[in-house]
């Protein structure tokens, strides 16, 4: 038996005034703070141990792994950072609100750039200034693999091949592991190890500084799903 605990960050900064995200490196909020700070309380008296984290190359994912851990006195628990982690990349939302962009191209746009499975944002490209072919993290990526936006079918399949090849190795080993990322590659993670369909993801969210915590059998079955 393994556990398996996914925490999306906690508020961001931009969460705080409601602006599309994706990979831009925003700071967790005080609110923030103080969740990833909670969460980390939550998990020590639940009395979880990790043997390894797995966070994206974002700040705020980052950073509430780190609160978390220290909340439960873990803080030494090795750690790895994979931009297959990352945010579903919003493209050229990225850095609009919300609700003046739901008055700009209407709310049901909006709801289907947020949440259908299968809708492309519009796209950033490569030369544009906030392009991630810029950002010095993904120096090592193939330029071909840099989002110029994602759906949560795309993101689903770059997080995938991190799950096969990193964290369910380690589970099925028996250890149990923590997941620092956010809330789209949290909800395809979600979808692909609960078997949701399609249409059901559309209605799940994740909440920021929230631990879900699995107990997995020795197939990684689901045994129990629990939020702290
Ligand atoms: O990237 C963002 O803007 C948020 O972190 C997640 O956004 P969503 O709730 O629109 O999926």
């Amino acid at each position: 038996m393994a556990k398996l605990v996914f925490i999306r960050h906690g508020q961001s900064e931009w969460n705080l005034s409601n602006l599309f995200t994706g990979w831009v490196d925003v700071n967790l909020s005080e609110q923030g703070v103080a969740e990833a700070q909670a969460a980390g309380e939550k998990i020590k008296a639940a009395g979880i141990e990790f043997d390894q984290a797995y966070t994206s190359v974002l700040t705020r994912a980052i950073k509430t792994l780190h609160y978390a851990l220290e909340g439960s006195d873990q803080l030494w628990v090795p750690e790895i950072k994979s931009w297959r982690l990352n945010e579903r990349h919003y493209g050229a939302l990225q850095g609009q609100n919300k609700a003046e962009a739901a008055e700009q191209f209407g709310e049901d746009q909006v709801l289907v750039w947020r949440r259908s499975y299968d809708t492309l944002p519009p796209l950033l490209s490569a030369s544009d200034e906030g392009s991630a072919a810029n950002d010095r993290r993904y120096a090592d990526l193939d330029p071909k693999a840099i989002p110029g936006g994602e759906n949560l079918k795309v993101t689903l399949e770059r997080v995938i091949p991190f799950w096969e090849d990193e964290i369910a190795p380690k589970l099925l080993e028996g250890k149990n592991v923590i997941v620092a990322a956010h809330g789209n590659s949290l909800r395809a993670l979600t979808k692909y190890i609960e078997n949701i369909s399609d249409a059901d993801i559309m209605g799940v969210e994740m909440a920021t500084g929230e631990p879900v915590v699995y107990d997995l059998d020795d197939k990684l079955n689901i045994v129990s799903k629990i939020k702290l």
